[in-house]
């Protein structure tokens, strides 16, 4: 395969400026991509690119029946300039293009769930950002609950002090920078445990989601309790050794010590604590796309993600 950017140079509302081509080796177009100046978008997959084997034409995009002309023949012409782009760069616009689509007729959601430190809100970062949708990390919700009951020297076994505290939860004021400290995560894995705490937050995180035009969720209940109809489940995990370690990494790029036994034991009994309780334990949704980092760096993990999504997406639009 090869890809290329065309730049063309016009005043034409009804005509792309922005397209980016898929060329086969039989210098057919495989994909391609249109952008408009009001910011609309058609794609276009030869078949049998996906599933079944007719072409798909998306917004009035088509991939030519001639051949792909050179270059030096398109440039010949003042009004266009192309250049040939790496595989990357057309499938972050290929990406982008199927999302923009989807998100004109759809709320769209993606749940991510998996264990401490698997990479969960590193990831939803990255996907939320790239497909422009809104960002919650679930597990801040749960962490204000708890930090609230430390505050106030609360046990944290007086459910209705934490329930008084869930209530009170404001999504737009969650401060990461105070509740990333380790005993909120600590306390919060335990306090997320009673089923009435539960049910007050997900009621703000279901609002969360609806609101358009989407969203990522992380946490532990996300795929399989508070999004059940998302349109992309991923489950995120990582060997309980990897996640210590990049813990750890974590704890000294910004000067801190730590042990590595401790924190692995830290995360063993999080684990067992998110994994083993009645209510909404973490489990993979049965529709959830398995994604273990343990080998992937994050940018690995990223496009991984992003094929997966982009895979569903290429069907849900052709729909
Ligand atoms: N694929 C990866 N490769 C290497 N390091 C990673 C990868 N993904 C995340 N990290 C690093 O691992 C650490 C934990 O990541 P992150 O906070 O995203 O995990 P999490 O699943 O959201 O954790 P928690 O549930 O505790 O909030 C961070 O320092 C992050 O930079
Ligand atoms: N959807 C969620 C999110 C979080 N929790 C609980 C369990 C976690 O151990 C704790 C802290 O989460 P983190 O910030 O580490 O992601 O909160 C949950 O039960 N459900």
């Amino acid at each position: 395969m090869r890809y290329f950017f065309v730049h063309w140079k016009h005043d034409i509302p009804e005509e792309p400026s922005h397209l980016w081509y898929e060329v086969a080796d039989d210098n057919f177009q495989n994909r391609t991509i249109e952008f408009y100046a009001d910011g609309s978008v058609g794609f276009a997959i030869r078949g049998p690119a996906i599933d079944g084997s007719e072409d798909i034409e998306v917004g009035g995009t088509g991939n030519s029946t001639e051949g792909f002309p050179d270059l030096a023949e398109i440039n010949s012409d003042s009004q266009f300039e192309a250049l040939e782009v790496a595989a990357v760069d057309f499938e972050r616009r290929w990406s982008e293009a199927l999302a923009s689509r989807f998100r004109m007729t759809h709320v769209f959601t993606i749940a991510i769930d998996g264990p401490a430190g698997a990479g969960k809100g590193t990831l939803a970062r990255r996907l939320a950002d790239h497909y422009r949708l809104n960002l919650l990390d679930t597990g801040l919700t749960y962490r204000a609950v708890a930090y609230a009951l430390l505050q106030h020297a609360l046990p944290l076994d007086n459910v209705s002090a934490a329930e008084t505290a869930a209530r009170q939860v404001d999504l737009a004021k969650l401060d990461r920078a105070v509740l990333s400290a380790h005993a909120a995560g600590e306390a919060a894995s335990k306090v997320a445990v009673y089923p009435t705490v539960r049910r007050i937050l997900v009621e703000k995180q279901r609002d969360f989601a609806k609101t358009p035009p989407g969203a990522v969720l992380d946490g532990r209940d996300i795929g399989t309790v508070v999004c059940p109809d998302a349109d992309i489940k991923l489950y995120v995990t990582a060997s309980a050794e990897v996640r210590a370690r990049r813990r750890l990494a974590e704890i000294e790029s910004i000067g801190g010590t730590a042990n590595f036994t401790e924190i692995l034991a830290d995360i063993m009994r999080r684990d067992e604590r998110d994994m083993g309780r009645a209510d909404s334990p973490l489990k993979p949704a049965a529709d959830a796309h398995l994604l273990d980092t343990s080998e992937m760096a994050i940018e690995a993990a990223f496009l991984a993600a992003m094929a997966i999504i982009d895979d569903v997406l290429a069907k849900r639009n052709k729909a």
